[in-house]
């Protein structure tokens, strides 16, 4: 089977065609593709296939109509988004990025913006003249705050849900000091399902860096979902709830913009290389 190769500002995934949606992707199979060592190496895969051969998107459009959204524009396509230790996760905005370069150049879609089927729900991308892809992400909803412990320390942090969970946490202490090479403590209670821990550091006007611990994919050179999180979080910190934040990944940068009822997510999405996977690998 074909994959193609892609990140968005270092956050990087295998994309896996599904034209007939007939692929199963067992946890271990897509551990063993992500394995950076023994497998092509990724921070999660995305699974390609046509919106209508997956029962699981039918619904999700479904509910999407019955909650009275914006008809859908295209929507023709399923991002089935696993993490790299297998599980599944609802959102991954870097991912939806990379997955909207790749229908493009795959001819798969027309440039320009339409929606795409993910488990947070519809989501519309817009491809740039730059070559930039942004997302509109929806409204972040915020909870109370948590905290996450890092090498015995602990942060205090806003709670976040873009369709995944999120914890981002504001701190002076510099960012680029802290030992993220195990899963940070947090409370259970607040994060039943596990939760993608921000570290950030609000470093000018509107601007952060940020480390994440990313859920089932450890520590990873960026996050959209996580960019926006933090966002939300230096803005709250300010005072504020809307504008654009430049936010510095060790990967890149990222923009986001707040309104009032939505936020979007803009950065790089490139594709780097294509190959077969054998079939032995898929099983
Ligand atoms: N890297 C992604 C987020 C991927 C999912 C996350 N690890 C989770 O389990 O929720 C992004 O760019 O948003």
């Amino acid at each position: 089977m074909r994959f193609v190769k892609g990140h968005g500002t270092e956050n990087d995934f295998v994309i896996l065609p599904d034209r007939d949606g007939g692929l199963e992707l067992s946890a271990a199979v897509v551990a063993a593709l992500c394995d950076r060592r023994a497998g092509i190496g990724a921070d999660g895969v995305l699974r390609v296939v046509p919106a209508k051969l997956s029962a699981e998107a039918v619904a999700i459009v479904d509910r999407a109509g019955e909650a009275g959204g914006p008809p859908p524009r295209g929507a023709d396509w399923f991002m089935d988004y696993r993490n790299a230790d297998g599980g599944l996760a609802e959102m991954c905005g870097n991912g939806l990025r990379v997955f909207a370069r790749y229908l493009v150049d795959a001819g798969l879609a027309e440039p320009g913006e339409f929606d795409v089927v993910t488990r947070g729900g519809l989501r519309r991308v817009r491809l740039e003249a730059t070559g930039d892809v942004t997302v509109d992400m929806g409204r972040p909803v915020v909870g109370g705050e948590s905290w996450a412990s890092v090498g015995g320390t602990e942060y205090d942090g806003l709670v976040v849900s873009m369709g995944n969970p999120h914890l981002a946490c504001v701190t002076g202490e510099p960012v680029a000091r802290l030992d993220l090479t195990a899963q940070p403590g947090f409370d259970p209670a607040v994060f039943p399902h596990g939760v993608n821990v921000e570290l950030v550091n609000a470093v000018g006007a509107r601007r952060a860096v940020m480390r994440v611990y990313e859920r089932g994919s450890g520590e990873t050179r960026s996050c959209g979902t996580g960019a926006v999180a933090a966002a939300v979080a230096v803005a709250a910190v300010a005072g504020e709830r809307t504008g654009t934040w430049t936010v510095e990944v060790p990967g890149g940068l990222l923009t986001v913009e707040l309104d009032e009822h939505t936020s979007r997510l803009t950065g790089p999405a490139v594709l780097v290389a294509a190959g077969e996977v054998p079939p032995v690998a898929l099983v």
